[in-house]
């Protein structure tokens, strides 16, 4: 069963995510000396970077070794590095390069200025980093946390309803045709994303309420709404606003 959070608005959502993102990542390290994450693009998974550069900066908090933190993503925009639409170029101005993580740790999804001109060989590329990482003949390596935005539509990553990549069995594929602009991405696939130990999905407003209840409802098919079809291995956490959480149905009692 997944858990859901419902914080009163976006900025104390924001807030309470990046406390937890920190506790996390300090805890993993306690266990196993380094962290993973990886990282979702959008209007709430960027501001809950921010504000973890916010709390990364408070001298009492438990404190991530960010010199050990690996850190992917779960979908990219297949555009020039520099481009603003680039999650990347996002993650790293609000808390990468403020943090310091090193570029060794920071495994990008490749842009379409870089060595492929194919998102397909950028997909294959990404999927290798990670078999790599993973060592041991694994397709993919720990990860800690795996944070996902999600559309009012019930995308997750650049998964999108009823298109290949939701159907794809493949950890990191090429997404063509997106009807999100822009058009041309590379994501994690559902293979990848529900291998990780939790996966947090971080919703805000109002507008994607009714894909927030649908994807917690029984039986909704994945491939039509994908936000439905991911899950942890350890655990599954639904972190909402009221806004996003005002279709779900009423606590029993
Ligand atoms: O296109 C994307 O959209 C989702 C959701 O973004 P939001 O601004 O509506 O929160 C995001 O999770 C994904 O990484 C991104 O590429």
């Amino acid at each position: 069963m997944p858990d859901v959070v419902v914080e009163v608005d976006a900025a104390h959502l924001a807030r309470s995510v990046a406390e937890a993102l920190v506790a996390r990542l300090a805890a993993a390290q306690a266990v196993h000396g380094t962290a993973s994450v990886v990282l979702t693009g959008g209007g709430i998974g960027t501001a809950v970077l921010e504000e973890v550069a916010d709390v990364a900066a408070e001298p009492v908090r438990e404190t991530v070794d960010w010199a050990a933190v690996d850190v992917w993503w779960g979908d990219d925009r297949f555009v020039p590095a520099a481009d603003d639409e680039r999650n990347e170029k996002a993650a790293r101005r609000a808390l990468l390069d403020v943090v310091g993580v090193p570029a060794a740790r920071v495994h990008a999804m490749p842009a379409s200025d870089g060595e492929f001109a194919e998102p397909e060989d950028a997909a294959a590329w990404y999927a290798d980093e990670l078999a790599a990482a993973a060592g041991d003949g694994r397709a993919l390596p720990r990860f800690d946390v795996l944070l996902l935005g999600m559309g009012p539509e019930g995308h997750v990553a650049s998964i999108f309803p009823g298109t290949p990549a939701a159907r794809d069995e493949r950890p990191v594929v090429a997404v063509r045709d997106c009807p999100k602009p822009p058009p041309t991405r590379v994501s994690l696939g559902f293979s990848a994303i529900n291998a990780a130990e939790e996966v947090w999905l971080l919703v805000s407003g109002e507008a994607k309420a009714p894909a927030v209840a649908a994807a917690l409802a029984e039986g909704t098919d994945p491939v039509q709404l994908p936000a439905a079809g991911v899950r942890g291995v350890r655990a599954t956490r639904w972190l909402l606003d009221r806004a996003a959480a005002g279709k779900l149905p009423a606590p029993p009692g």
